[in-house]
């Protein structure tokens, strides 16, 4: 039976409700993949918000997960300058390196140092900007001072809250990439229309966030994984460890196979141990990034003009593009 048609008091409590209740279902999907229902559950939900949204347009809020669709046809990309710089790494690419860099690390701090061991994702780094809690900016590193404004592509990318938990101003970085199984989806999507496909699934991030009409990044099934507090806001951790913890606790994805090592030995077992596992994972990573875990040591040990002296990035040898495809092929 069809129901009376709201009022617009009844809409704008029905509509606050339901957006909280999508985002919450939303954030236990794509962020802390647990998802609690069934897809028609969410799916039944969305309609009846779109549907008041569609009756009371004024209703409609910013992180209303109705703005996820895109739809927007962008003129282009701005620039954006990163007050904070975001750096890049320096690669080790043998045992020894990494030996090495801990001898440097040690000497420059005087002391034994702990290290938070991170796999590295081989996607497209970017930055997120948060005021009162609000995704306001998100954009690509460019070349480390300025980088291209992609928020609106970025705001369809499910796994970045539109609102944190917590109403705070921060700036966080992290990586958006495109998972192993939708890369092979895409590129036979691409095959059967005639279209050149993608080389990795790199490639395939960083073509979508190019994209100018954002409904087709929408579709792109891309996800994130945050690893950096650039502008900390009110957040207190002091160390990368902590601040992976917190930067989950206020909404952000993190990748859960961090590990705190206290020994240079331990972060080689963990640099072996991901090596093995990397064709198991469900998405591309192309090393293992090591840092100082205590913030007091980065801020000794500083930057050079290029990269942060208290991390190196473990890059492992190139892996058989076609092992890769051929295994999720078997896989599907
Ligand atoms: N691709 C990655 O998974 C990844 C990349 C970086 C960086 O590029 C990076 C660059 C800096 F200047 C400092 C810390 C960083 O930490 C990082 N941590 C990660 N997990």
């Amino acid at each position: 039976m069809a129901q009376a048609p709201l009022t617009l008091a009844e809409a704008t409590d029905k509509a606050k409700e339901l957006r909280a209740q999508l985002n919450q279902y939303s954030h236990e999907y794509y962020v802390a993949d647990t998802p609690t229902v069934e897809d028609y559950v969410y799916d039944r939900l969305y309609k009846e918000l779109s549907d008041i949204e569609t009756e009371y347009p004024d209703l409609i809020t910013s992180d209303s997960p109705t703005q996820r669709v895109g739809g927007k046809i962008l003129q282009g990309f701005e620039k954006v300058t990163h007050e904070v710089q975001m750096y890049s790494l320096n690669d080790g690419f043998s045992k020894e390196d990494i030996y090495d860099f801990d001898e440097r690390v040690q000497k420059l701090a005087g002391k034994p140092v702990s290290y938070c061991c991170e796999l590295k994702i081989d996607g497209l780094a970017i930055s997120l900007k948060y005021e009162n809690g609000k995704f306001v900016q998100g954009a690509t590193r460019g070349d480390g001072t300025v980088g291209e404004n992609i928020t609106e592509n970025l705001k369809t990318v499910k796994s970045i809250p539109l609102e944190l938990k917590k109403p705070i101003s921060v700036e966080v970085r992290g990586e958006c990439y495109m998972p192993k199984q939708s890369f092979v989806n895409l590129n036979k999507e691409r095959e059967e229309a005639g279209q050149d496909v993608f080389a990795n699934p790199r490639n395939a991030a960083a073509g979508s966030l190019r994209q100018l009409d954002t409904s087709m990044v929408a579709k792109r099934n891309l996800s994130t994984f945050l690893y950096t507090v650039a502008d900390f806001g009110p957040m207190t951790a002091q160390t990368q460890y902590d601040a992976l913890n917190e930067l989950s606790e206020i909404g952000f994805r993190t990748n859960p196979e961090k590990k705190l090592c206290q020994t240079i030995d331990e972060v080689w077992a963990y640099i072996e141990e991901y090596h093995e596992k990397r064709s198991e994972l469900p998405y591309e990573i192309d090393g293992i990034v090591i840092k100082t875990n205590e913030f007091t040591i980065q801020d000794e040990l500083g930057f050079t003009v290029k990269a942060p002296r208290w991390a190196i990035a473990y890059k492992f040898p190139p892996e058989e593009a076609q092992t890769i495809v051929e295994e999720i092929e078997w896989t599907i």
